[in-house]
């Protein structure tokens, strides 16, 4: 481990950018600094100023004391999968990225290193960091030791301000204020520029008049004991020009340009990581393209044979303790408690090889499926077991596929309840709609066993999630 304070930036991007530029020849030297990032035309602006580049995360990671994550929201994942084996004990993790909470980070941080990911801390800066005029909202997961958050803000503080909220949700906030905000000033100068040269000003004049009207504004603001509502009628005076000026653009642009969008983007901000489908999409389409990703672990013909013999067991132990003799009472059978094991057993498959390969073997399953229920019922019923085995399975394949990255019981269980309920009304209806069966009866006592079982075998996916269920490449 180096001796002075190391920096690794994982993206090498604008906002990294504007943070170096602040911290090289302040906090750090270039020698201090890697830059994790797989464009080679921003690797080699970097070599160009002496900062170490890397294209893609490496051992070398692990001699780094902090790592800032600059990635866009949508690849982040991708970029913890990627890295997360080489943190230290030590290692301080700071996140830029907006809109990603720290469960969200810890979650994907934990899958490699537990102790680190309570050292992690969010943080929301902005471009004038650049020039050491920036401010950057921080946040800590509570359990951070403090002399986390003290070199936090020893490296943020090297690039401006900071402001501590205790709330996490503030942070959008401040994403929404100042992250956002010198977008929102610089469109201001744009257009007062603009305004300038329509009204015969030369471009010199208007951006020398704009720009130090705006820093003259903001540092009388930020110096002066009156509120900025105070200031700005101390220059309106009544039925003037600046009055005049005032309605329609205080009217036109401070509310709609700004207020709104800055609403728009305060509500929004929790929902992003959520609606877009970009933090998956990477690895998702990896996975179309290729099913051997890095994410899951490849299936070989062994486990392939292994999880058909388990699924088409059950399914077949099913098929048979459905029969009339073994029936519980009259709304309940034991191959009611016995066939929701195969969505465990699916689940599982799921999380370790992904949802192509647990999609293979249940398509084997459909067979045995279908086969089984041959044997030993009607070909009505045969069919029934298929179509519902079937549609069930693909369902607790894609809910579980788009849950997965949620908190670890929601993917199993939110999939099994929905793969569950249609599972039995589909069986039940096609089996028995228009025949003596009291099939409304049966179906609503299957589906509550299985309903129970299925919130029941929770815990055997808990406890197997870590060694049956976990892929290799994340064990690694
Ligand atoms: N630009 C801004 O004013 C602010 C941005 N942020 C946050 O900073 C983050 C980065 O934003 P920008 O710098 O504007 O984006 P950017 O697109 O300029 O930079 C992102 C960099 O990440 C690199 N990258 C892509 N995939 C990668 C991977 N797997 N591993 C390593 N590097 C990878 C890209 O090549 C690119 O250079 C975002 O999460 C954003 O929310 C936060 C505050 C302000
Ligand atoms: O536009 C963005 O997503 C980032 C967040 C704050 C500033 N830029």
């Amino acid at each position: 481990m180096k001796n002075s304070l190391t920096i690794a930036f994982i993206g090498g991007g604008n906002m990294a950018g504007a943070m170096l530029g602040g911290l090289l020849g302040n906090l750090c030297q270039p020698q201090d600094i890697l830059v994790v990032d797989p464009n080679q035309e921003t690797r080699s602006a970097w070599e160009s100023k002496g900062v170490a580049t890397a294209a893609a995360a490496s051992e070398v990671l692990s001699q780094y004391k902090v790592w800032i994550y600059a990635v866009k929201p949508q690849v982040m994942q991708q970029a913890i999968h990627a890295s997360h084996r080489f943190l230290q004990k030590d290692t301080l993790v700071i996140s830029i990225a907006a809109g990603l909470t720290t469960t969200s980070l810890a979650g994907w941080l934990d899958q490699a290193e537990p102790a680190s990911a309570t050292r992690l801390i969010r943080c929301m800066p902005n471009t004038p960091a650049l020039i050491r005029q920036g401010i950057t909202g921080l946040y800590a997961m509570p359990d951070v030791p403090s002399s986390d958050r003290d070199l936090a803000q020893d490296v943020l503080s090297s690039i401006g301000e900071v402001v501590w909220v205790d709330n996490e949700a503030q942070l959008d906030a401040v994403t929404a204020l100042s992250g956002s905000g010198p977008a929102y000033v610089f469109l201001f100068i744009e257009s007062l520029i603009a305004g300038g040269i329509s009204l015969g000003l030369s471009q010199e004049q208007a951006q020398r008049l704009a720009l130090s009207t705006l820093k003259g504004a903001s540092l009388l603001a930020a110096g002066s004991e009156d509120p900025p509502a105070r200031l700005r009628e101390n220059v309106t005076s009544p039925g003037g020009t600046t009055a005049a000026a005032l309605n329609r653009f205080a009217q036109a642009i401070l509310q709609d340009w700004y207020r709104r969008p800055c609403r728009r983007l305060m509500t929004a901000l929790p929902k992003w990581h959520r609606s877009r489908p970009q933090p998956a999409s990477p690895l998702k389409i990896q996975e179309r393209n290729n099913m051997n990703t890095t994410r899951f672990e490849k299936m070989t013909i062994k486990q392939t044979l292994l999880a058909v013999a388990i699924m088409g067991l059950i399914i077949v132990s099913s098929n048979i303790l459905v029969q009339p003799q073994f029936h519980i009472n009259a709304w309940l059978t034991w191959g009611a408690i016995t066939y929701p094991i195969c969505f465990l057993v699916t689940d599982l498959l799921n999380r370790r090889f992904g949802p192509a390969r647990a999609r293979r073997v249940v398509s084997i399953g459909f067979i045995f499926a279908v086969l089984a229920s041959y044997a030993v019922a009607d070909s009505r019923i045969a069919i029934a077991s298929g179509v519902a085995f079937l549609t069930a399975q693909l369902l607790d394949i894609l809910v579980f596929d788009r849950l997965r990255d949620k908190s670890w019981w929601k993917a199993p269980f939110i999939a099994g309840w929905l793969a569950a309920i249609i599972d039995t009304f589909l069986f039940f209806g096609v089996a028995f709609a228009g025949t003596d069966v009291p099939w409304v009866t049966l179906a609503t006592g299957d589906v509550g066993i299985k309903l129970i079982i299925n919130a029941m075998l929770l815990a055997p996916f808990r406890v197997l999630m870590w060694n049956l269920g976990r892929p290799r490449s994340v064990q690694a």
